[in-house]
């Protein structure tokens, strides 16, 4: 009756007519939502029933009411718990009582924040140093190398685990987890089987029952995915070898378990590929980044860069800013929901509606930036010049990271992680356009893999601008 009543009143944000029992979800295409999604903006203004496309309203509703918008959706954590991710922070409601390392932010909070984070830069470095070494010896496995060290720094912040290099059991496990997962957690998987859940007591043999069969997988890994590193730090701890980790901190007040080492690092990995895609396709901003960071360090690699260096690289800066603009990783978000009805410039929201910022839409507003499809990390220049470079202010690039209380908690983290690894690429390798590759510098064409995080797909070369002796020798010298 109360919502019939404000209906009446209010009427709610505009969209297009949903069909029965699918709602809006054909017509959106599965592999990239924003860009229906971006459509209907255009269409029915700045709302749609659940999809924000204006940084301006996702500013108004999901930072200034956040108390309001700032749960997950019953669908979507329904969704997670069935593909056995009961435990991951992102989606656990923001009433939550369960003690958790992620799940009770304040112990992430704690962890994660602007001050805490500079004592990760040693771990960091180190791993941007192994990166190196990696990319030397097998490049045309990037992919590979990107995603062990946005791992590597996650796990051993969390748990103090060394990684061993190749094939490392609790790496392996997050990859297949990952492989899985990301397919499994699109938000029109979610959408579909929330519509119709009947559809989760399909036989996993049943043609097309994929993802049960996934689910079946995912419920398998999950807790092998918790238990070992947390194991390893029980372990330490009673040996009496533990050193400070984020979990032994929180193990000794109480007791706690996490799956989300594994998408954490995820979108780390996916910018760097986003990163490489920019390099390749803009070959002067490379030149002009590479005469930055030699001027700092001197041409002849006289030393490798390091954290003092970065207040003298703006244009570094301003590149990994932009790289957060152009494609952000996350391009929808992950969905927030409503506690209580909202009235928003005269629409109604209901309680428990499910909003959607769709910040790929917002990096592609003409007024904020001009020339949006282009990489142009100039645009940045005045703010980073001004700004300590790990401090997103309201007019930067911060809703790459999301909104209001669950804004990204490893954003700090994830930008040192950044920094240290785009400075060290392009200190030691010229990247470069793969023969025969002929993609424009709107990057149309290039193939993006699915999921609620996505990266480019493509070949690059990576030519070493220094010999590999010297870089070897120099970063064995670091450690
Ligand atoms: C470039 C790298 C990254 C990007 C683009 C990114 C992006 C995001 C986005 C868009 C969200 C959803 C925010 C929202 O709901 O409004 C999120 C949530 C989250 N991120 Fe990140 N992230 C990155 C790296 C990391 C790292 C390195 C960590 C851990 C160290 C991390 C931990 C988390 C957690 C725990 C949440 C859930 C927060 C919550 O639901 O309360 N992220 N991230």
């Amino acid at each position: 009756l109360q919502k019939k009543r404000h209906t009446k009143k209010h009427p709610l944000p505009p969209g297009p007519p949903p069909l029965p029992f699918v709602g809006n979800v054909i017509g959106i295409d599965p592999d990239r939502p924003w860009l229906a999604y971006s459509r209907w903006g255009t269409e029915y203004g700045e709302i749609d029933i659940v999809i924000i496309n204006s940084e301006r309203v996702a500013h108004d509703l999901l930072d200034r009411r956040s108390h309001n918008y700032s749960t997950r959706p019953p669908g979507l954590v329904h969704h997670l718990g069935f593909f056995g991710h009961d435990y991951d922070s992102y989606i656990v409601p923001s009433s939550s009582r369960t003690y958790h390392v992620f799940t009770d932010r304040r112990i992430f909070h704690e962890a994660f924040h602007l001050e805490a984070v500079s004592s990760f830069r040693p771990i960091q470095m180190r791993n941007a140093h192994s990166l190196i070494l990696n990319l030397l010896a097998s490049p045309e496995v990037y992919g590979t190398h990107f995603h062990i060290f946005s791992t590597a720094i996650i796990i051993s912040i969390m748990y103090d685990y060394a990684i061993v290099p190749i094939d490392d059991p609790f790496v392996t496990l997050i990859e297949r987890s990952l492989e899985i997962g990301i397919k499994a957690l699109r938000p029109e998987v979610t959408a579909i089987l929330t519509e119709l859940p009947i559809l989760k007591k399909v036989p996993p043999w049943f043609p097309g029952a994929s993802f049960v069969r996934d689910a079946i997988v995912l419920r398998t890994l999950a807790p092998m995915i918790m238990d070992i590193p947390f194991e390893h730090v029980k372990n330490n701890m009673a040996a009496g070898t533990a050193a400070p980790s984020m979990v032994s901190d929180a193990l000794k007040r109480i007791p706690v378990k996490t799956q989300d080492e594994g998408e954490a690092a995820v979108q780390t990995t996916s910018t760097l590929y986003v990163f490489l895609l920019a390099m390749v396709l803009y070959p002067e901003v490379q030149t002009r980044a590479q005469a930055e960071i030699d001027s700092v360090i001197g041409e002849t690699l006289e030393r490798s860069p390091d954290w003092d260096d970065r207040a003298s690289m703006p244009y570094v800066n301003a590149i990994i800013l932009e790289m957060l603009r152009w494609f952000p990783v996350v391009p929808l978000g992950i969905g927030h929901a409503t506690v209580n009805d909202d009235i928003y410039e005269g629409y109604y929201i209901p309680k428990g509606a499910t909003v959607i910022a769709n910040t790929w839409f917002m990096t592609r507003n003409p007024d904020k930036y001009p020339n949006p499809t282009r990489f142009i990390p100039e645009r940045h220049m005045s703010k980073v010049a001004v700004e300590e470079p790990s401090t997103h202010g309201p007019d930067d690039v911060s809703f790459a990271f999301g909104f209001g209380r669950r804004i990204c908690v490893g954003r700090h983290v994830a930008d040192a992680s950044l920094f240290a690894a785009v400075v060290n690429i392009l200190t030691v390798f010229r990247l470069e356009r793969a023969p025969g590759w002929n993609v424009g510098p709107d990057a149309e064409g290039v193939e993006w893999t699915g999921g609620i995080s996505t990266h480019p797909v493509f070949p690059c070369i990576f030519t070493p601008r220094h010999t590999k002796e010297r870089v070897s020798q120099l970063i064995k010298m670091q450690c």
